[in-house]
This record gives C-alpha cells, structure tokens and sequence, in this order.
C-alpha cells in the first residue's frame, strides 16, 4: 500500500465502529418493520371490532323502531278504534304513550286530517296536512312509514315518527303514527358503554344527527360530516380514516340499518389509535440509541486497544530495520504478541546473521571483514585525532605439520586455543581477528612504538607456549609482522601490506633461525 492509499485507509476503529452500525441499524430497521406490521394488524383487528359494534348499533336502532311498531298494530287492534269511539281509543293510545315512552299517538285520515293527537287534549281542534310524506308513503306503499328527524308542528320539537296504514272495513284508509323523542335514541347510545374517547352518532336517511355520544343538545338536527354522508350514500359499512371538523384525525367506522336504513357511525381520534406503536416506536428509537452508544463506545475503546497495539510494534519493526534489539510490550492483543513475538526472533535471527557475517565461526573473534572495518573506522579517528595506533598480523608457524600430523580437529581445536591467547593479551579498544587458515591479526588502539613492542614480546611468548590438546603438548609459535600509524602508512592498505611483509620477513627470519 502505498503512502497515498494509507493517508485515506480508514483506521481500525472506524471500521470496528461501522461494523457496529452495520449489526444494529438493520436490526432497529427490522424491528420498525415488524413495529409497524404489528400496528397494521392492531389497527385492522380494532377496525373489525369497532364495525360489529356500529353493526349491532344499527340493529339496536332497528329494534327500538320495530318495538314502536309493535306497538302501534297492537293498539290499531282495539275495539275502540273499530268501533269508531275515538274518546275511548285516545285514552287507550294515552296509556300505551305513557307506557312505551311514546311522545304522542296521531290518527290522520285519508286526507291528513288530525282525527285524535294524544299530545291535545281530545276534542279540540286539530291541523290537516294533506300532503305530507308520510302520508304520501303510507298510501302508495301500505308499508310502515319511519321518518327522519324533524320539528313536530305541535310539540315544537325535535323527534322521529313510526306510522302504519290502517284500512276500515269500509274501505276507509287511515294512518296511526307514534312520534318519539330523540332523547329515547340517546339512551340507546348511553347504554353501550362507549370508550370516553369515542364519538357515536345516530344519523337519519337525510343525514342528520338523531342523537350523539357527546354533546347530544349541540348536534341533533345538524348535518353528519360531509365525507360521512358521502360514504353513507355509496355503502351499507365502511371505515374510513377522515377528519372532524375541528380537524382531528378520526377512523370513522359505519353500518346502516337494515329496516329503517339509520346509519351508526362510531368515530376513534386515530392519536388514540396510534399513540401505542409511537410508543413502541420510541421505545425502539432509544433502545437503538442505547445500543448504538455502548456498541460504537466498546467498538472505541476495543480499537483504541488494537491501535495502542499496533502502535507498539512500530518501535521494535524500526529497531529490528536498525539491527538493535527488540523488545515488545504487550498490549494483551494477542494478534499483535504474536506479531511482536516474530519481529522477536526476526532480531534474533538478524543479530545472529550480522555476528556471523563478522566473526569467524571456528573461533567466534571477528573475522577479516570485521578487522577491515573496526581498523578504518579507529584510522579514521586516528588521523582526526593525530593518534597512533598498531596492527599486528600472527601466521602460526608449522601448522599445516600438525594438522597432517594430529588430524584436522586438533588443529581446529589449536586455533581456538590460539584466539583465546590473543585476546587475553588484549585491551577493551583493542581487537583481535582470524583473516583465514592460521593467521590472525591484531589492532591496538592508541599505542606507541615501545608500548607495541612489549606486546608484541608478551603475546610471542605466550603464543610459543604449547598447546594441551588431546593429551599432547603441540607447539605452533607465531611469527609476528608489526606496523605502526602513522610511521608505516596513513591508510588502511599501506598499513596492512606493511603489517604483512613485516609478518613474512619474521617468518623469514625465523626460519633462518634454529628452527628454520
Ligand atoms: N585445522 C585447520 N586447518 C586449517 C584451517 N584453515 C586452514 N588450515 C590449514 O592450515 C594450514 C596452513 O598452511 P600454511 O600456513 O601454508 O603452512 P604452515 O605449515 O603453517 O607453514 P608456515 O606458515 O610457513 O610455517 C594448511 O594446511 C591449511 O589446510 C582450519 O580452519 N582448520
């Protein structure tokens, strides 16, 4: 990935913090779904509900009717009545009045001449209203007549009547009406036990209000609600959501009576409706947002962990790449241990392939690389600093005799013993070096001539010293060539060749001498 791509990468607490959203948002999603299915079955199960009781309204409607017109046949029965003693039929029709909350008992004729009206007293003189539509209906149908609400002539108010034809046995037709009050339709309503919030109306065929809940005075007689009277004049039931008309929201439910053809309508302030899936909606809403803040507040801190983590392997990765030591803290990650476990043994295995790049593994001093580098770095300071220093170069003597003569191993095991000699003779800043085969060399730091000499003596006589290997005393002396900075060259390779001639012309000279 390159530097560009990393400044956009999105960081692993944002990630863990989408995966969050990405858990609970379908969830609060479907949750909402099911909120609103539930609500929708709610809604139709309470509509169903709230129809069959406007339907077993209408019919309560149609049965308070029937009961007048029961009535009415039973007192259009009475032998008063055949017998013409219209005095005696009053009284008769007085007493049913009282008995049956019957406003008034009339008695028209043919012509719709007021024969007896039990709200007169009997005997004074009553209107003719010839053309009035209960009459009209009565005569061209010969069926019950139920009327819609209206202002009776006499009374001066509001009620509904019930008439029935009569026919003589001359022949003579006649009407018997009973006239009841509104009041008798609330008590209807009043019966059933309504919730407060619901507003029950009984509406005639013209669309006016017989009675009504709430506000009975204020309503009978006026108008339904236009979209009310509208469905009523498409439909037997219905329910519909519309609005009252101060504007609230209602489902208005309806059922029109079979007989007299009344509508019940029942109209539910849909806030009461959907107050409860608000409710649960807003339950939903906070219990998302409760879950949402301890998800994305975990989904923080579990990245901020992982980011502490990765954060703490960037140290060891830079000090593994500058071939220093590393030492991981952990973070309790375990990914992130197991990273740091690795840049571990990745700077084992590095520090272990530098050293062998710089030693030399027979005996583990430093190998001729390494006594190139040390040396010019320690020039380098030398020639800054007007210092000195020496480089000794040791080729064992004869060593090719032991090895042909002891075997390979002891002449390994000769030149370890050897490298141990060397550098037991030498100081801190010192350093000493195998170049290959059996020869080594040797840097002393910030010495003279005098100084060299007398370590030059001390390491010959100790490197003359035998060798106890395998039970046998061995002897390899060294010859030692020397060469001093600045006197023999002030650069690495005049130093070296000088060192080296000055090696071989020992070597030289000692085979000249007694062992040579
Ligand atoms: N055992 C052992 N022998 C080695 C190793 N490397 C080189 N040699 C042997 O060391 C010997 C060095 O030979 P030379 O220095 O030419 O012979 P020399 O006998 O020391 O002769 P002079 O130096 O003239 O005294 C050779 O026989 C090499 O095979 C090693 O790692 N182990």
């Amino acid at each position: 990935m390159t530097r560009l791509t990393l400044e956009f990468a999105a960081s692993i607490r944002f990630k863990l913090m989408l995966l969050v959203l990405a858990c609970i948002l379908p969830a609060a999603l479907l949750a909402a779904l099911l909120i609103d299915y539930d609500y929708q079955l709610t809604y139709d199960n309470f509509t169903r509900s709230a129809m069959a009781t406007a339907r077993a309204n209408a019919m309560e409607v149609d049965k308070e009717l029937a009961i007048v017109e029961s009535a009415l046949v039973g007192l259009s029965t009475s032998p008063d009545l055949r017998l013409r003693d219209l005095q005696a039929f009053d009284a008769q029709a007085r007493q049913l009045g009282a008995r049956q909350n019957i406003f008034n008992v009339v008695l028209e004729d043919a012509s719709g001449q007021q024969l007896m009206n039990t709200f007169r007293p009997y005997g004074v003189p009553l209107p003719r209203e010839p053309d009035s539509a209960s009459l009209k209906f009565m005569r061209e149908r010969d069926a019950t007549f139920i009327s819609s609400l209206f202002i009776g002539p006499v009374a001066q108010r509001q009620m509904v009547a019930v008439g029935i034809p009569l026919h003589s046995r001359e022949g003579a037709w006649c009407a018997l009406t009973a006239s009841i009050a509104v009041e008798r339709f609330g008590g209807i309503l009043r019966q059933q036990h309504y919730p407060d919030h619901w507003i029950t109306s009984i509406i005639d065929r013209g669309g006016r209000i017989v009675a009504r809940t709430a506000d009975m005075q204020r309503f009978v007689g006026t108008q339904a609600l236009p979209q009310v009277r509208e469905r009523m004049q498409q439909q037997a039931e219905g329910a519909f959501e519309t609005r009252t008309l101060d504007g609230t929201p209602i489902l208005a439910v309806m059922s029109r009576a079979v007989n007299s053809g009344w509508t019940v309508a029942i109209g539910i302030p849909l806030e009461n409706l959907k107050s409860e899936m608000r409710r649960k909606l807003w339950s939903l809403v906070l219990a998302t947002i409760g879950l949402l803040g301890a998800g994305l507040l975990i989904a923080w801190r579990i990245g901020t962990r992982i980011r502490r983590a990765m954060h703490g392997l960037i140290a060891p990765a830079l000090a593994l790449g500058a071939g220093e030591a590393v030492a991981p803290v952990s973070y309790g990650v375990r990914e992130a241990d197991e990273v740091g476990d690795a840049l571990v043994k990745a700077s084992a295995m590095l520090l272990r392939a530098q050293h062998q790049a710089n030693h030399d593994v027979l005996t583990g001093i430093a190998n001729r690389a390494m006594f190139h580098e040390v040396l010019a770095q320690q020039l380098a300071i030398c020639q800054r600093s007007h210092g000195t220093l020496a480089v000794l170069y040791l080729d064992l003597d004869h060593f090719k005799a032991i090895n042909d003569t002891h075997g390979h191993a002891a002449g390994d095991q000769l030149l370890i013993e050897a490298s141990v000699r060397l550098r037991s003779q030498l100081r801190k800043a010192d350093m000493a070096a195998r170049l290959g085969g059996d020869e080594f060399a040797v840097m002393l730091a910030d010495v003279g001539a005098a100084e060299t000499a007398h370590v030059v003596d001390k390491l010959s006589g100790l490197m003359a010293q035998p060798y106890q290997i395998d039970g046998l005393a061995l002897t390899a002396a060294a010859s030692i060539g020397v060469a001093l900075y600045p006197a023999a060259g002030d650069s690495l390779a005049l130093l070296l060749e000088a060192a080296d001639q000055a090696m071989y012309q020992a070597k030289a000279a000692r085979r000249l001498g007694p062992r040579g």
